[in-house]
């Protein structure tokens, strides 16, 4: 059975969407170039709802200690997705300076890009393999750009894994069939614009997700 994040929820109405859909996480972008951003109080306060229903995910960008610190008191999330350049030894840091579960992104192009795998294996409970971002862009997620998901065939992995990037409901059931993953994670792919999530597409996914 596959399982399913999504990411970048900002209001009730598409959290409720996920929660009543079967995601089994919900994400919380916290970084301000972010069309999706939600301050960490705005967030404490949305995401209460999904608390013991599904995993929040506070997703996080080479994050300072002051905002780990702000997070972790005030969303309290059970994971804390690291989506920069962040090292083994940071997110160990990060896992004991908040107490949440660490969930780190790898920008995937080519087979060299899994090189950094292995040093992962005892710091990160997920590892979420997203697409590299389009050279130039000002964000390292929530792009909606893919990367050839046979990459993912027959590969060894220290931790059960998310397939990210380009992901929506038309392309999941062939993206699950191909890559095999056991974890998915949608933004941009269940939006109708920049930052606005669309509860039909966020069901349309969520449903196909149950299919796959
Ligand atoms: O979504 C964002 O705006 C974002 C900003 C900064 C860092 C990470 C971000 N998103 C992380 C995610 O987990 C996305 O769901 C993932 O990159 C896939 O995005 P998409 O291709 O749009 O489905």
């Amino acid at each position: 059975m596959t399982l399913a994040k999504i990411c970048g929820l900002t209001t009730p109405e598409t959290l409720d969407a996920a929660l009543h859909g079967g995601a089994a996480f919900v994400g919380a972008v916290v970084f301000e170039k972010s069309p999706r951003h939600i301050p960490p109080l705005h967030a404490a306060t949305l995401f209460d709802r999904a608390r013991g229903k599904a995993k929040i995910v506070a997703v996080l960008v080479d994050p300072d200690d002051a905002l780990l610190t702000e997070v972790g008191l005030i969303l309290r999330p059970d994971l804390i997705q690291l989506h920069g350049h962040e090292t083994p030894q940071r997110a160990a840091e990060v896992r004991r300076l908040t107490g949440a579960g660490i969930i780190k992104a790898l920008p995937i192009r080519t087979e060299a890009d899994f090189a950094s795998v292995p040093e992962w294996a005892d710091v990160a409970d997920h590892l979420l393999f997203d697409a590299k971002p389009p050279e130039g862009s000002s964000l390292p997620g929530g792009v909606g750009a893919s990367f050839d998901w046979s990459l993912m065939q027959n590969r060894a992995l220290p931790a059960c894994w998310f397939l990210a990037g380009g992901l929506e409901p038309q392309n999941i059931t062939e993206a699950v069939r191909i890559s095999g993953a056991p974890l998915v994670d949608v933004s941009s792919g269940v939006e109708s614009a920049p930052g606005v999530k669309d509860p039909d597409l966020i069901h349309a996914f969520l449903e196909a997700v149950s299919r796959s």
